[in-house]
């Protein structure tokens, strides 16, 4: 069936609020559910026909209670511990001791994990792949807290790990040995929302969903959002420097973030918590700890600029046939779209039949080679739907877009962004995942997807990419029946030559953590990773802050 005959004219688009059609795909899935008609012509559906597979909740971690651990404990333990998986060797730091938990019981009474149950969640990371064997676990709830832990541990030479929600994806939140781990998770308290100027203070361990949702009330949002929002929290998401899906729109944590508590290795506190937009007085020090994983400092508060609610949201969920053709679409999307555009990401096929497989989804569009995946955000719907079907009567009637559907109203809305979110939830259930997270030219991000499957063959069970395109960022994905060296041979350091070929970066936004920290040299000069190093000397000497982390052992 060519597209352009199938190509509704943009006045014979009705105006509905929920989903809209815009050609005609009788396919598998929703089939018996569509008003059937001739191909080639335009189809329409009542929202109520919606697959409800679509409308599971979003890729949410497991609540961290007992019921979860009792039910989960024995796949915690199955993780092959990280110090023998990957052969590291212990740093001399002091174990803990009898007295050492005295202390912090005085500290914190009641908020002091040792029982070995309770500790196993904390030890392994959200993708079992990575773990630890911490003894103890402390629940700080002021920053004075983490003060008084903090000056112990560096005076008695004591390893720390930072931990927020534990969503990280490059094995950087839990311990590699027995590193105290300092959750933040009862820090959650907001400290001051100014509807003025929409700044949010707010301490490290507020989950960013429930910050969307205080700040939804008030009719303002957060500026990032990403998959993991149930679960993870803003400090932890500022010392990864999250990126997240809408980027695109309201730009890096780098940008949003105006201050910073944080508390220092030695247990100093150091208070650049301002809620200014601007100050140019001296180095802006806060960006040394933004993205720095909890290595240089732990951060205890967080104020950050957040953006007024969007009146009007429009989603996009449209079929492409090939590379070329998404962006192709991005550009013209950015050309007629401009600023109400608030997210542009794109999945491969194999990411819609994971999700399909897995989690039980189905799409409204299937049978693409690729989708994207087109957010708009904006003060006027009718405005704005004018922009988004002058752009869509354009890409569908130039052949760049072939199929697809719009929805408008919210429920609509998160149930085709669980399409694109939950891929990462998908690809655990496929097996063993090895996850790259890259950025390139645009132009030639779609190269890697090809040639890693090209080199892997039947060695890898799916290669996938799928990502921020409107960012430069592929999230390359293989997974596999089990853990291989020699799979991982095969892929490293192939995928990181490949991208220093064109200058990209081997981490767009999940970090180095304790997977990629040795490969930071195909993105970074040995000068800058010196200097990096001298920073941490001067901020850590003692190297206790979440050791084994982001930076090259020298060995
Ligand atoms: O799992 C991944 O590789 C990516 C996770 C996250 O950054 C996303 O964009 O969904
Ligand atoms: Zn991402």
């Amino acid at each position: 069936m060519g597209i352009s005959s199938a190509v509704p004219r943009c006045s014979v688009w009705n105006r509905w609020t929920g989903l809209r059609w815009l050609t005609s795909f009788p396919r598998r899935t929703l089939a018996q559910q569509r008003v059937t008609s001739a191909p080639g012509t335009l189809q329409r559906r009542k929202l109520s026909g919606v697959p409800t597979s679509v409308v599971s909740r979003p890729w949410r971690m497991r609540p961290r209670g007992r019921r979860a651990l009792h039910t989960a404990s024995s796949s915690f333990q199955e993780v092959m511990l990280t110090s023998e998986r990957y052969g590291v060797q212990r740093l001399p730091f002091a174990l803990v001791s009898d007295s050492d938990v005295a202390f912090f019981e005085r500290v914190m009474p009641g908020r002091v994990i040792t029982n070995p149950e309770e500790l196993k969640s904390f030890n392994v990371d959200w993708l079992k792949s990575v773990r630890g064997c911490s003894k103890l676990v402390l629940k700080p709830q002021t920053t004075a807290e983490v003060s008084q832990v903090l000056r112990y541990c560096y005076e008695r030479n004591l390893a720390v790990n930072p931990q927020g929600g534990n969503t990280g994806l490059v094995g950087g939140s839990v311990p590699v040995f027995d590193e105290i781990i300092l959750s933040t998770v009862l820090m959650n308290r907001i400290v001051s929302f100014d509807k003025v100027s929409g700044i949010l203070v707010c301490q490290a361990g507020c989950i960013l969903e429930k910050l969307n949702e205080y700040l939804e009330e008030q009719g303002f949002i957060m500026p990032l959002d990403l998959g993991a929002k149930g679960s993870c929290h803003i400090g932890g998401n500022v010392a990864t420097n999250a990126g997240g899906l809408r980027l695109l729109r309201y730009g890096s944590l780098r940008g949003t973030v105006l201050g910073l508590e944080v508390v220092l290795a030695d247990g100093s506190a150091l208070d650049c918590l301002a809620s200014l937009r601007k100050d140019n007085t001296g180095y802006d020090l806060k960006q040394l700890f933004i993205g720095s994983e909890g290595t240089l400092g732990v951060i205890t508060a967080v104020s950050i600029l957040c953006p007024q609610k969007p009146k009007a949201v429009n989603l996009a969920f449209l079929g492409c046939q090939s590379f070329a053709k998404v962006l192709e679409t991005f550009t013209t999307c950015r050309a007629m779209l401009g600023e109400i555009l608030s997210a542009y990401e794109f999945m491969d096929e194999k990411c819609m039949e994971l999700v399909e497989r897995h989690l039980k989804l189905s799409s409204p569009v299937t049978g693409s080679p690729f989708y994207v995946l087109i957010e708009t955000s904006g003060s006027n719907l009718t405005h704005d739907e004018e922009k988004l079907n002058n752009f869509l009567e354009q890409t569908m009637t130039s052949g760049l877009v072939t199929d697809g559907t719009v929805a408008t109203d919210d429920k609509k809305i998160k149930m085709l962004w669980s399409l694109r979110e939950r891929i990462t939830e998908a690809l655990t259930h496929d097996g063993y995942v090895y996850k790259y997270d890259i950025s390139l030219p645009v132009g030639k991000l779609y190269d890697l997807v090809t040639d890693m499957r090209a080199r892997l063959g039947q060695s890898a069970k799916n290669v996938v990419g799928y990502g921020h395109l409107g960012d430069g960022n592929l999230h390359l994905n293989i997974t596999a029946e089990s853990y291989s060296h020699s799979l991982l041979d095969a892929i490293e350091p192939f995928v990181y030559e490949w991208t220093a070929r064109y200058n990209g970066s081997i981490s767009a936004e999940h970090g180095l953590g304790f997977k990629k920290k040795q490969f930071i040299k195909y993105s970074k000069p040995d000068e800058a990773v010196f200097l990096m190093q001298r920073f941490k000397a001067l901020l850590d000497p003692k190297g206790i802050l979440n050791p084994y982390k982001t930076l090259p052992s020298s060995s």
